[in-house]
């Protein structure tokens, strides 16, 4: 549903692309570091079943800093209001300005298990067991940092 009418409606800029691009519903400048909610001007009712996860654009990431603070932001099924578009700029020195209908982020839509989960005394032995947190080794540049 489009709350704002004139805004574009979400679409692929390819046939088969995962994403389809989320537009900004303001015009808002975001200085080096902070982060801004945004509107689209959108509301959707995905299948139950099914999630909506907004990404970034790597383009902007690229060239500007521009990023989504909760990437990826997590559509729930039963949601029906505005999506929103936390950005941050994560550049250090330069303003990121948004105009209203800017492409500022990709909806991906995809299938989850609705698991139950239910307690019980143990877990299964894994090879990994509860190593975690690098602990396979590996790390890059964490030079004088112990790794
Ligand atoms: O980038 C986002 C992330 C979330 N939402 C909306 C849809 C989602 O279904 C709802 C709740 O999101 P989430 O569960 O991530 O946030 P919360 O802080 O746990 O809020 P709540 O207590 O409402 O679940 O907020 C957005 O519009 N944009
Ligand atoms: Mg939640």
């Amino acid at each position: 549903m489009r709350l704002d009418p004139d805004i574009a409606i979400p679409q692929r800029a390819h046939d088969g692309d995962a994403g389809v691009d989320l537009c900004a519903t303001a015009d808002v400048t975001i200085e080096p570091g902070e982060r801004t909610l945004v509107g689209t001007g959108i509301a959707i009712a995905l299948p139950i079943g099914t999630v909506g996860l907004i990404h970034p654009r790597s383009g902007l990431a690229a060239k500007s800093g521009l990023s989504v603070v909760n990437t990826p932001g997590t559509i729930d099924a039963g949601y029906r209001g505005e999506i929103k578009v936390c950005l941050i700029n994560h550049d250090l020195r330069t303003p990121i300005v948004v105009r209203r209908g800017d492409r500022i982020a990709q909806l991906v839509v995809q299938k989850v298990e609705l698991v139950d989960f239910v307690e019980v005394e143990s877990l299964d032995d894994t090879t990994r067991g509860a190593g975690g947190y690098g602990s396979s080794g590996g790390h890059a540049s964490l030079q004088g940092k112990g790794a």
